[in-house]
Parts: structure tokens; C-alpha cells; sequence
């Protein structure tokens, strides 16, 4: 159970404790009526006894007043309660969504090799509205529901603890029920989360691959794929109705049976002499008052089993480690590969015994077929994966031992799938520099070749892009993420040449684009097209994982490797036609 408090709470149990103690509150409010209602009884029941003595009307003007006086306070603790545990609960599911998506931001993306991105969009929204709405509701409602029975039995044990042992006596058993399910329970809801995540993720997967899926034509498969994730979802729906459904509702049945035990009791005992009719009168009005609240618990105890494996979701990602390293990166150091082998599966590796050494302020370009790890090289400078064997150093610190954080500080990175977020243009360059004032971002999109046709647009650099940037060409976005690494200004450059997918106008200012960026800074250059790296420094050939070849263009043109293979297959390839 610390467990379970400790999941839902997302590891801080101790913020939970405000909100226990306003349901407490609640519980006691909501008692005082009915002690009130016990009063009025007896007030009436003594007039009906002793009728000499007559209807004590102060003493029910008393009641009134009071019970209108406990209105406004019960009002009171109500609004405590919504204060403390509602506002709470939205905080704190708020700030642990941001908390867990600043965990996962912090994790190597190993960890997203593992998930679905389906997955995780749902432990974040999904996941974390099921225990944001046990929080605020079923926690609390469980606990105000359990104050009145408890305080009920206190005080019907002192009035005759006969009575009070048959209105409870089926109580244990209605827990021992639940008990008993309780891991039947758990397997079934964990089953329904996971299947909600998982026609969640179809659906996703759906919308967002709509394009391929209407230029393949293949809405038939991916639509059956949808169908029957909903399908099992539907399954797992009714498995978890029809199975707990029964159970809970016996446990509520068993628990409200006390009822009739205690009127039979109290009959017995009433014809035995040995209980008097006001009591017994006494235990039939609190007893319809007891069981409501206790059909609560029960209801609620459901709810917070089902939000139990949601919790426990978040919790697994919670544990997931970080990457490790605290030292700051040298400047002007080269970056160094030593005998570096790594597998994104360990099993299987992608580089094998790879050493080279890039010096600082110079170009150096990865040269090989696909396959044969060039981006690979890339993600593991920028430390997206940590190495399995070998080291990787900028000048003599391993870069394991380096804050990523400073490290990717260090780094700019051109891909060719360029990412844009739903925001202006100005603010998508302004990801490389946040403090960048308007002139600096004009400067870096003028050097980046992409001021000219921000300006053209209606709202310039307040023009919005839609998400992942669709609203603009392949190559305008390539020069937007050019600018974003102009304004970064770090000092280590990782691009991947995507100039072959560009029209020839656009080539020419990607490509000059590119020169400005690359100048005095030490670049990593994936390059496709050959031609493009006749004047790099150094020209590292890959093939399979490992490097085969190193050394300028012309050296390895003379060496009739598989740099000269490939270069005399590009040279062939440049002058092809559609017939
Ligand atoms: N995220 C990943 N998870 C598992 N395997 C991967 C992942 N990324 C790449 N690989 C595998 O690692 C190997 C090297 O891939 P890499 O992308 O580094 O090659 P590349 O030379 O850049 O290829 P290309 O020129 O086609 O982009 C390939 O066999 C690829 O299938």
C-alpha cells in the first residue's frame, strides 16, 4: 500500500498529506448532521414517552441553530478540501508531467528505441490523468466516506456494543472479498491500460502516417492493425466490467447484509427485554446513514486499484537512469575515437574497433555505403548513445565522463529531417540562442541564405509554421535549421549533407549556407555526394562498421579503394536522365 501512495504521488507521498487531512475534515463535517439527527430523535422520542413533559421546542431551536451554523463551517471545510485537494492534485500531476518529460529528455535515446512514441504520449497524458483523477477524487472521497462509519462504530459500541458488533460483523467480510480479488483486479486493469495505450498508439500511428498510408494504399492493413487494437480494447473492457463488476458489487452486498443482521439482532433482543426500542429505533437511523458512504469506500477502492498499474508505468520511467557525467567540455581540443565498438543492440554490433582523431577547427567527412554507420558516428560525438567498448574523448576527457548537457551545448547539428515546432519562425531559430535578440536572428537567417524569403512573407518572422514545419519547402526549412546553428555558435559542427534531395536554386543557398556555418569550427560532415568534400581535411571511409580507408581526396583516389569505387560510380551517376 506505501507503495501504491508512493506511485501515485509520483515519489512524493508527503504531498498527498494536505489533501488526507482536508477529506478528514470533510468526513468529521459530515458527521456532526447525523449526531444532529440523533438528537432530534431523541428530543421527539421523549415528547412520544413522556408525553407530560411536551415537545422540548429550545432544545430544537438549538438543533436548527446549530446545524445552520455547521452549514457555513461544513461549507468551509468543503472549499478547504477543494482548495487542497483539487488545486493539489492538478499541480501536482502538472508539474510531475513536466518532471517526467524533462526525466525522459535527460535519458539516452536508447530508452526510445525500447517505446513506442505512442507509449509515452500516453503514460504522460493518459496515465497521468488516471492518477491525477485518483488524487483529487477517489483518495479523498475514500477517505471523508471512511470517517463516518468509523466514528458511527465508536459511538454505537458505547451505546450497545451488541448491536454495533452485527451492524459491522459483515464488514471484514466485504474486505476479505476485495482482498481476495485484489490481484485478479490488478492483472485486469493493468490488461485495460494496456490496451488503451495500445489502440491509443494505433491511432496515433494512424493520423500520423496518414500520407504513406494513402500513397502505399495500404489503409486496408493499418486499418485492420487499428481495428483490432480497439477490438482488444473492447475485450479488455468487458473482462474487466464483467469480472469486477460482480465482485465489487458482492463485497457491496455482503457489506450492506450487517443491515438486516443487526434488525434481526436488535428484534431479538427487543423482544428478550434487553435492549430498549429508542436504541434500537436509534441504530435502524444511523444504520441507513452508515451503509451509503460505505458503498462509496468500496466503489472508490475499484477506482484506485485500476489507477495502480498507471502509476506504476510512471514509476518504471521515473527509475530509468539518467545519463551519468558532470565534467565540463575542453575547448579547442580534438575530438578523439579509440577503439570504440558500440551496438544499438550490444548484441549486434554497428562499429567495430573504430579509432581516428579529428582535429579541432578542421572538416571531416564520413564517406561510406548506407548502412555502414556514418550517422551512427555522429549520435554517439553528440552522445545520444553511450559506447559499449573503446573510448570516445575530447582531448583527454571521456565524453562518458562529460555533462551531456554541456556537451550538446557544444554541439550544432544539421540533420536532413529538420524538425520545426509549432511556433513563429523567428522562435524556431531562436531554439539555437534563447536570449537572441531580433537583430542577431535576422543576422543568422541573412548568413543562413533565409532572410530573403521570411521577409517576403506576410508576417515575416512572426509567420507560424505548422508542426514539423509542413508548411515549408524541404530546403527553406534546411536553411532555417542552418540559422538556429549560426546563432548557437558552438564550436563543434555535426551536419548531414542533404543537398541531393534540393533543387538546383535551392542547393546553391543551402549549400552556401553550410559555408558559412562551417567555417572555423570543427565539423563532422556526413557526405552523399563526393564532390562536395574534394577540399576536407580528412575523409574517413566506412564500410560495415569499420573504417577502411583515411585520408584527403586525392590520397585516396590514388589508393583505387573503395573511395575511388565510389567516387567513379558518382561521376557516372551525375549525368543520368529520365528517358
Ligand atoms: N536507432 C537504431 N536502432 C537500431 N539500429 C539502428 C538504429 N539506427 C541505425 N541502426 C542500424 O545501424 C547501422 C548503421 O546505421 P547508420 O544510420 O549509422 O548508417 P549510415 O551509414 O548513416 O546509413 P545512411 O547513409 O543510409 O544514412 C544500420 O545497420 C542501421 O540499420
Amino acid at each position: 500500500m506505501n507503495n501504491y501512495f508512493y506511485n501515485i504521488s509520483g515519489g512524493n507521498t508527503r504531498s498527498l498529506l494536505p489533501s488526507a487531512v482536508a477529506a478528514i475534515l470533510d468526513g468529521i463535517a459530515k458527521v456532526v448532521p447525523a449526531a444532529l439527527l440523533v438528537d432530534i430523535f431523541n428530543t421527539i422520542y421523549v415528547s412520544f414517552a413522556h408525553p407530560e413533559t411536551g415537545l422540548n421546542i429550545g432544545r430544537m431551536w438549538a438543533v436548527f441553530v446549530i446545524l445552520l451554523i455547521w452549514l457555513a463551517v461544513e461549507y468551509a471545510a468543503y472549499s478547504y478540501l477543494y482548495d487542497k485537494t483539487y488545486k493539489a492534485a492538478y499541480s501536482l500531476a502538472a508539474s510531475g508531467r513536466l518532471g517526467l518529460a524533462e526525466h525522459i529528455r535527460l535519458l539516452s535515446l536508447g530508452f526510445f528505441g525500447k517505446r513506442d512514441p505512442g507509449d509515452l504520449t500516453n503514460l504522460l497524458l493518459s496515465d497521468y490523468g488516471q492518477v491525477e483523477n485518483t488524487i483529487s477524487h477517489n483518495v479523498p472521497q475514500l477517505i471523508s466516506a471512511i470517517m463516518l462509519p468509523v466514528l458511527a462504530l465508536v459511538g454505537l459500541v458505547f451505546m450497545d456494543w451488541r448491536m454495533a458488533l452485527a451492524m459491522f460483523a459483515a464488514v471484514p467480510f466485504g474486505v476479505l472479498i476485495l482482498w481476495l480479488t485484489d490481484s485478479i483486479q490488478a492483472r485486469l486493469s493493468a490488461k485495460h491500460v494496456q490496451a488503451k495505450n495500445e489502440a491509443a498508439s494505433r491511432l496515433q500511428e494512424y493520423l500520423s502516417g496518414i500520407r504513406e498510408i494513402k500513397a502505399h494504399n495500404i489503409g486496408g492493413k493499418k486499418f485492420e492493425r487499428l481495428r483490432l487494437s480497439f477490438d482488444q480494447l473492447k475485450q479488455a473492457s468487458i473482462r474487466l466490467e464483467g469480472i469486477m463488476g460482480p465482485m465489487i458489487m458482492g463485497a457491496m452486498l455482503l457489506t450492506r447484509s450487517g443491515m438486516t443482521l443487526m434488525i434481526m439482532v436488535g428484534s431479538y433482543l427487543l423482544i428478550g427485554g434487553t435492549l430498549s426500542l429508542p436504541v434500537f429505533l436509534l441504530f435502524l437511523l444511523i444504520g441507513t446513514k452508515i451503509f451509503e458512504p460505505l458503498t462509496v469506500v468500496l466503489m472508490n477502492y475499484g477506482e484506485m486499484r485500476y489507477s495502480a498499474y498507471s502509476a506504476q508505468r510512471i514509476m518504471e520511467v521515473k527509475a530509468e537512469q539518467p545519463m551519468q557525467g558532470t565534467e565540463s567540455v575542453p575547448s579547442g581540443k580534438p575530438i578523439v575515437f579509440d577503439q570504440v565498438a558500440f551496438g544499438y543492440d550490444p548484441q549486434t554490433p554497428v562499429l567495430k574497433n573504430l579509432s581516428f582523431t579529428i582535429k579541432p577547427n578542421t572538416i571531416t567527412a564520413l564517406v561510406g555505403p548506407s548502412g555502414s554507420g556514418k550517422s551512427t558516428i555522429t549520435r554517439l560525438i553528440a552522445r545520444f548513445w553511450d559506447i559499449q567498448e573503446g573510448s570516445i574523448r575530447i582531448g583527454s576527457q571521456p565524453i562518458n565522463r562529460v555533462n551531456p548537457e554541456l556537451l550538446l551545448a557544444d554541439i550544432s547539428m544539421v540533420f536532413q529531417d529538420v524538425y520545426l515546432f509549432q511556433d513563429t519562425i523567428g522562435n524556431n531559430i531562436r531554439i539555437g540562442k534563447k536570449e537572441a535578440t531580433q537583430a542577431e536572428i535576422e543576422e543568422a537567417a541573412k548568413r543562413a541564405c533565409c532572410h530573403e524569403f521570411i521577409s517576403r512573407l506576410p508576417q515575416g518572422y512572426d509567420t507560424p509554421v505548422g508542426e514539423g514545419g509542413s508548411t515549408l519547402s524541404g530546403g527553406e526549412k534546411q536553411r532555417i535549421s542552418i540559422a538556429r546553428a549560426l546563432l548557437k555558435d558552438a564550436s563543434i559542427v555535426l551536419l548531414d549533407e542533404a543537398t541531393a534531395s534540393l533543387d538546383p536554386e535551392n542547393e546553391t543557398a543551402v549549400q552556401q549556407a553550410i559555408n558559412e556555418l562551417v567555417a572555423n569550427k570543427t565539423v563532422i560532415l556526413i557526405a552523399h555526394r563526393l564532390k562536395t568534400i574534394q577540399n576536407a581535411d580528412q575523409i574517413l571511409v566506412l564500410n560495415h562498421g569499420e573504417l577502411v580507408e583515411q585520408g584527403t581526396h586525392d590520397e585516396l583516389l590514388a589508393k583505387s579503394g573503395l573511395y575511388e569505387h565510389l567516387w567513379s560510380i558518382q561521376q557516372g551517376a551525375d549525368g543520368w536522365r529520365v528517358k
